[in-house]
């Protein structure tokens, strides 16, 4: 065989690949592609295949006559033809027509129509005049002789006299009876190797030995066909198989598409109606099921069961007409009844095309859809071409009132729902018009991706521009069919991305991904938002909760290359460090990137909305981003331990002081002492949430707080023996009366000057104690004791705390703005009564020291007014 004949062959043989091009072949056959590109340019001159424009160039089989597939050929009664069989037909046609004829092998399971199929090629080989209108056509079903090798190289191979006992003549074998047309071998796994052997070299060669006659050859032209329901890769010799290019494998019944099973059940009852000599009417709804059923046996079976079906009704029928619905028979119909009645009419030749029953009859505008070969076209010719789909099957009812093509198949109803649910998710809403509409083309294909006939050419620039509608309509066929997506290049999810793209409105074209972690936290948010804003906008990215940023930019990258990302990218993630990211995958976007971190649904339905209006991307950055700065509040409570919480109106250093003593006294490991400044405590108290004080056991403070709720202990009382502190005696490790004599001893002169740190103490206190006559003066009141060393306390702690330069400086509570004229009075007189203290220490005290002192000295003067 020449390398050109090779390569042909080679074509044949991977046909299903359909579009092969020059490197397929150089790579196969190891040769350069130039070479290849001859062979192949050399093929197509010799007419034997096709190529066309696209680059690469593809090559593909052509038939001897390309208009077979208008005029109607022989194969036309072969349901499926057109459609899903429409490949194999291809190969069955190539291989009648290559010179001496191509063995083929026909694969499939019980009853899918392989000797049907094996004698539609004879049939188109006389047809065309490839052999003689006369010419053989010899069955052999290898399974009679499965037992008996001997007997089957006999009955095969004819035998020579005396070959063995009872050999009286040399006796002609079937290959010499097929001499010039096909011998049909069935079940032909059942072959012996050694006859496996004797065959292949009658393919080869064109020759075989009788048996019993070891040196004759026979010459003789018989083409082969094959048929098996086994996996031949165990039942035939590799050596037999390499010599068989050509496979046909027909689909179960259950596999075609739902008009190809309404076809071959309609066609029965049809062959039937034609048989008994009566019209059939068949009930809608039993119809359905007939043609839903799924047969062991396949179409055999579904035949054989009509033909009984109507065996069984045919006694009780009168009018010639049989009736068939799930309750039995009628010999009467009402009109509404012939209403949802499909008829087959027998009698009447030229009433019968209105009616169905005619093999592929509804497939004429899916062969449309079938026979164009670019998306662009496809999505300008298809509303036409459903209209035509709906049209002729509402013909094949009897009544021609809107068809409910779920009303036919059952299944479908379910279907249809989920892929509605799906179009919901990307902001679609189909109306009851449009979900009757995919199910028409649903009916047409077939769920199962394998059977979706053949290819669409679609240029990866479609591919990029029409994504959406691709996302979608593989999202719905999956939905529903619960494979993986089928490709674009496969008719039904082309067709269905067509028809998809019709129907939406994708305002943004600025692309949008949401990246979370967690099982579906990115789809359900960017579902969510899609249905709410009524538009694709998002795509959800779910991320296993253990992947890091690497992956995620790994994943995001490889989406975005297949895409079209030149109106710009929206990434929104819910972690990870945006530079990062920017870096690697600003790189495969054409447009502006923007990416987003802590992803919130406020945010996915902010910028959702925007994208949605048509904001570009740019002005998202300066949308309100303070929507989504998170805000925290925490209501966990003070500690998590137990706690006694100190704080004094007169600073916290006195606070701290306080600690100092508390914590000798208290068991530290149970207990946690807190200080807090005095205005903070307030603004706790006041939010009114008692939790917050879950685990504080007491609070001491310098001041009278009004709080029945809290565990409030007043030093002060402590101090004038008025309280005490038996309350912590549980958390305390040593007496609580040394515990409470050094909180009197802090607060006596010699007790708080003994705390200072770097003052004359003597000195201060002398100063500072004119400092408080001079109030108690002014106020006209005697400050008691506690007070005044209270005060002392705070206001040489005050005096160290200005020279070291730490002096309070906060804005004005509101109390001292409400007040703020009898404030202004208090600070012009503290201004002189510290006179000398200020000249002294060279200090300037600020307002908001003014205001501390201000709000010890008016508790006190308010209660005595
Ligand atoms: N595509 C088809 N269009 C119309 N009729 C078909 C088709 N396929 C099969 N049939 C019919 O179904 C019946 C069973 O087909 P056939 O006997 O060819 O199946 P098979 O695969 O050879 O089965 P088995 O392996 O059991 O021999 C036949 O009557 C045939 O005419």
């Amino acid at each position: 065989m020449s390398v050109k004949d090779k390569i042909f062959q080679y074509i044949v043989h991977h046909y299903e690949k359909k579009e092969i091009t020059a490197y397929d072949v150089a790579a196969h056959f190891s040769m350069s592609r130039n070479t290849a590109s001859s062979h192949l340019n050399q093929l197509v001159k010799e007419g034997k295949i096709n190529k066309d424009n696209t680059r690469p160039t593809h090559f593909f089989l052509r038939t001897v006559n390309e208009n077979d597939d208008q005029k109607a050929d022989t194969f036309s009664s072969f349901i499926g033809y057109q459609l899903s069989i429409r490949n194999e037909i291809k190969k069955c046609k190539a291989a009648v027509n290559y010179p001496n004829g191509l063995p083929v092998l026909i694969k499939g399971n019980s009853g899918v129509g392989k000797s049907y199929l094996a004698s539609l090629i004879y049939r188109y080989a006389v047809d065309h005049s490839v052999i003689d209108d006369h010419a053989p056509f010899i069955v052999l079903n290898c399974a009679d002789y499965a037992n008996n090798v001997e007997l089957l190289s006999s009955v095969l191979f004819g035998y020579q006299k005396g070959a063995f006992t009872g050999a009286q003549e040399t006796t002609l074998g079937l290959i010499d009876e097929a001499d010039g047309g096909y011998l049909f071998l069935d079940e032909v796994h059942n072959l012996s190797a050694e006859n496996q052997e004797k065959l292949f070299i009658l393919i080869d060669q064109h020759k075989f030995r009788r048996l019993g006659d070891k040196k004759n050859w026979q010459h003789v032209n018989v083409r082969l066909i094959m048929a098996t329901t086994e996996d031949i890769e165990s039942t035939l010799l590799s050596t037999f198989r390499r010599r068989i290019p050509l496979e046909i494998n027909l689909p179960d019944y259950d596999k075609r598409s739902y008009m190809e099973r309404f076809n071959i059940a309609a066609f029965f009852y049809n062959e039937q109606a034609k048989i008994v000599q009566h019209d059939i009417y068949v009930d809608k709804k039993y119809f359905a099921t007939v043609m839903s059923t799924r047969y062991d046996g396949n179409i055999g079976e579904l035949k054989n069961r009509i033909k009984v079906q109507i065996a069984e009704n045919l006694s009780t029928a009168s009018d010639n007409k049989i009736v068939l619905t799930k309750t039995g028979a009628y010999n009467r119909l009402a009109s509404f009844e012939v209403a949802s009645m499909y008829r087959f009419i027998w009698n009447n030749e030229s009433k019968r095309q209105n009616f169905i029953g005619y093999p592929d009859k509804h497939a004429t505008a899916a062969m449309q859809i079938d026979q164009i070969f670019d998306f662009k076209s496809l999505i300008n010719r298809l509303p036409r071409l459903i209209e035509d789909i709906e049209n002729e099957l509402s013909s094949a009812l009897a009544s021609h009132h809107g068809l409910n093509i779920a009303d036919l198949i059952p299944e479908l109803t379910d279907m249809l729902r989920k892929m509605s649910k799906v179009g919901k998710h990307y902001g679609l809403t189909f109306n009851d018009k449009e979900i009757n509409e995919i199910g028409l083309l649903i009916y047409i294909y077939g769920i199962n991706p394998l059977f979706m006939s053949r290819t669409f050419t679609v240029l990866e620039k479609d591919l990029m521009i029409y994504f959406r509608s691709f996302t979608i309509s593989t999202t719905m066929l999956k939905a529903c069919s619960g494979q993986n997506c089928p490709s674009m290049r496969s008719c039904l999810a082309a067709t269905l991305t067509a028809y998809v793209q019709l129907h939406s409105h994708f305002s943004s074209n600025v692309l949008a991904i949401i990246v979370m972690h967690g099982e579906n936290n990115a789809t359900s948010l960017a579902y969510t938002a899609n249905e709410m804003i009524g538009d694709y906008i998002y795509q959800g990215f779910d991320m296993p909760i253990n992947v890091g940023v690497k992956e995620i930019i790994q994943r995001v990258n490889e989406y975005v290359r297949s895409i079209d990302t030149s109106h710009g990218l929206l990434l929104l993630v819910d972690m990870g460090s945006l530079e990062e990211m920017y870096e690697k995958i600003i790189q495969n976007v054409n447009g502006d990137l923007l990416i987003v971190n802590n992803v919130s649904t406020a945010m996915v339905l902010n910028y959702g909305l925007k994208l949605h209006q048509g904001v570009p991307l740019m002005e998202l950055i300066e949308s309100e981003m303070a929507d989504f700065v998170p805000h925290k509040q925490y209501y966990a409570g003070l500690s998590q331990k137990k706690n006694v919480l100190i704080s004094c109106i007169s600073g916290e250093g006195i606070a701290v002081k306080m600690k100092d003593i508390v914590s000798k006294y208290i068991n530290a490991h149970d207990v946690e002492i807190i200080t807090m400044d005095y205005r903070h405590l307030i603004e706790l108290i006041n939010r009114n949430k008692p939790l917050i004080f879950k685990n504080t056991i007491a609070i001491l403070t310098t001041s009278n707080l009004d709080n029945r709720i809290l565990p409030i202990i007043n030093i002060e009382e402590i101090v004038n023996g008025m309280s005490s502190l038996n309350s912590l005696s549980p958390f305390l490790v040593k007496n609580v009366k040394d515990c409470t004599n050094e909180i009197i001893k802090l607060f006596t002169l010699e007790g708080a000057s003994e705390r200072l740190n770097f003052l004359n103490p003597v000195k201060v206190i002398n100063e500072v104690d004119r400092v408080i006559k001079g109030y108690e003066k002014f106020y006209n009141i005697e400050f008691k004791n506690f007070l005044r060393i209270n005060l002392f306390l705070h206001l040489s702690a005050m005096i160290e705390r200005l020279l070291k330069g730490e002096g309070i400086d906060e804005p004005l509570t509101p109390f001292i703005r409400n007040h703020k004229e009898v404030f202004q009075d208090f600070v012009d007189f503290s201004n002189l009564n510290f006179k000398e203290i200020l000249s002294t220490y060279n200090l300037v005290i600020p307002k908001a020291e003014y205001a501390t002192i201000y709000q010890i000295i008016a508790q006190v003067v308010a209660n005595k007014s």
